[in-house]
Order: C-alpha cells, then structure tokens, then sequence
C-alpha cells in the first residue's frame, strides 16, 4: 500500500479563498489588512520568500510593504524602522525575516515588535499566551500543520504525536499546538537515544531537523501521519524535506510532499495572523 500524499496546493488555495473573502468584508468596512516584511542583508533564498509572501499578500487583496535593506545596515536604523511601522496604522503585522546579519541581535529586533503586530509570533509575549492557551497568533510554520492535519481529517485528540526538532520557530511550539489539541506529545532530538525506537510510536509524526532526507521508513510506524517541514536547498539547486519521501512512502498512511505542502501553508498562515490582527484592530476602534 501506498501512502497517500497530502494534496498541498488544494488545501492551499481553498484557504487563501476563504481568506481573500474575508480581507474583502472588512474592506467593505474601511479597513484593508497591511503586511510589512523588513529583510536585511542579501540571503537569495530569503529574497525567494520574501517575494512569495508579498505575492500571496497581493492576492489575498491586502497591502504589503517590503523594506529591503542593506547587509551593513546598524540594528539601530532597523530598530527605528520598526518603531515607525509599529506606528502606523495601515501595517497590521511586522514580519522581520531572518537569519538577520550577525551584527543585528534578533533578540532585540523581535523584542520590538509590537506584540499585537507580531504575526510570526515570535514575540516572548505572544510565546508566553501560546503557553498558557490565550487567543492570539500562533507561529506560522505550526499552526500551518494543524490545519494540515484538520483539513485531512485526521483525529489528533489522544494520538501520540511525535516531534522532530526543538527549535523555537517550530518544534517547541508545534508541541505546544499539538498539546492544545490533546495529543500526546514527544520531542525528540540530536540527542534523543534510540530514535527510531521513539518515532516508530508516532501516530503524527512532524520531522522538523533541517536535514535533508534523515527520516527514513525505519523510523515510520505504517500507517502513520508524517509532515515533512523541512525545506534543505541541495547542491543540485533541488528542494529536499527531512523526509526521505520515496523510502517512506510505501510505510506511511499519510505524507506531506517537499515542495508544496508546509511552505505555502506556512505563508497562508502568516496571511491569517495578519488578517486577524486588522480584524481586532478594526474591532478595538469600532467599541471606541
Ligand atoms: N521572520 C521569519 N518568518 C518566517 O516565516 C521565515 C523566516 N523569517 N525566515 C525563513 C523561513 C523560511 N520560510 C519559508 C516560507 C515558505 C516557503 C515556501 O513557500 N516554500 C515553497 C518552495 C519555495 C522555493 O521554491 O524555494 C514550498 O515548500 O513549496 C519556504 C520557506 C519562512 N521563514
């Protein structure tokens, strides 16, 4: 049996569907959802996603800003960037790509955002309410996987979930959305033993590790769910997930393809936490 691949684009456009129909109700009511991403430095794969991410802005009707700055830029002037975006009313989330160059401190840079414009929710603020389940933005990478896994129908509630990576950006607070959804949660990583022996009880299984290929079928319970979140430019220029997807695929029950699945859900995601975050702010002013 094979496995079936999760159909990315499908799930995709349906969602920016729904959200365009929303961004279009509230113009109706003045308010038109404003993106800005501020990127440092010269990263050609960052200028790839910063690019698709005002495109997917455009096309669910919001505005986007991109500020381009150079790589010798002082974390000072993008600081005062911020402050101004964190000012104007048009910009309803702040997105400051990364990696920034090593003379910027990304600690200070996310520290200024604006909590209620952090649409990357990396804000320790915004860390902090995911932690104790208060509403508010959730990070896009995986929030991007529950809905993923809602919108093929598969029962989370009570699953043993297991996780692939700790970092802040995903593994943590992909753990954290699965708890939310009550499954069982295990974090495994470089220094987790026995792995496999781990993974193999995954129901849900999210591969998140940054390297290309290193999940295999042995680590694969059949039937399971596996999301590949890994995005590793090869030297050939080709995209690889952390999945090895053709090992995998006669074990799996379910699997996500590289590309095509978790990126472009992952910006939908960041077009949803800028809509509700116009939406609240068009709310605030509305009881004012
Ligand atoms: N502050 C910040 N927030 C981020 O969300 C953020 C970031 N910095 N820095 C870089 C990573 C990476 N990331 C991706 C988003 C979409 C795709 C995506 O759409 N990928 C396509 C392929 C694109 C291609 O061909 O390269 C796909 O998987 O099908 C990839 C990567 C967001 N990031």
């Amino acid at each position: 049996m094979s496995a079936q691949v999760i159909n990315g684009k499908e799930i995709v456009s349906a969602y920016r569907a729904e959200i365009k129909e929303q961004v279009d109700a509230l113009k109706d009511r003045g308010v038109q959802p404003g993106l800005a991403v501020v990127i440092v430095g010269d990263d050609p794969a960052s200028h790839v996603y910063v690019r698709n991410k005002a495109k997917a802005c455009e096309e669910a009707g919001m505005h986007s800003e991109v500020y381009k700055l150079p790589e010798a830029t002082p974390e000072a002037e993008v600081l005062e960037l911020i402050g101004k975006l964190n000012a104007d009313a048009s910009i309803h989330g702040i997105l400051v790509q990364s990696p920034l160059p090593k003379h910027i401190s990304e600690e200070r840079i996310v520290e200024s955002i604006d909590p209620l414009k952090d649409v990357d929710c990396f804000h320790p603020v915004n860390v902090g309410n995911l932690m104790i389940g208060k509403e508010g933005p959730a990070p896009c990478t995986p929030a991007g996987v529950i809905e993923i896994l809602k919108k093929i129908g598969v029962e989370i509630a009570g699953k043993h979930a297991v996780v692939i990576g700790r970092s802040n950006i995903v593994g943590k607070p992909m753990a954290m959305l699965l708890l939310r959804e009550h499954a069982t949660v295990t974090v495994c990583h470089s220094r987790t033993q026995n792995m496999e022996e781990i993974t193999r009880q995954a129901d849900i299984l999210v591969a998140a590790v940054g390297r290309p290929k290193m999940i295999n079928r042995s680590h694969v319970k059949p039937g399971a769910v596996v999301i590949d979140v890994g995005i590793n430019r090869l030297e050939t220029g080709k995209l690889a997930g952390d999945v090895d997807f053709d090992d995998v695929l006669d074990t799996a029950g379910w699997i996500t393809p590289v590309p095509g699945c978790v990126g472009p859900m992952t910006i939908t995601m960041l077009l949803r936490n800028t809509l509700e975050s116009a939406q609240r702010t068009a709310h605030t002013e509305a009881v004012r």
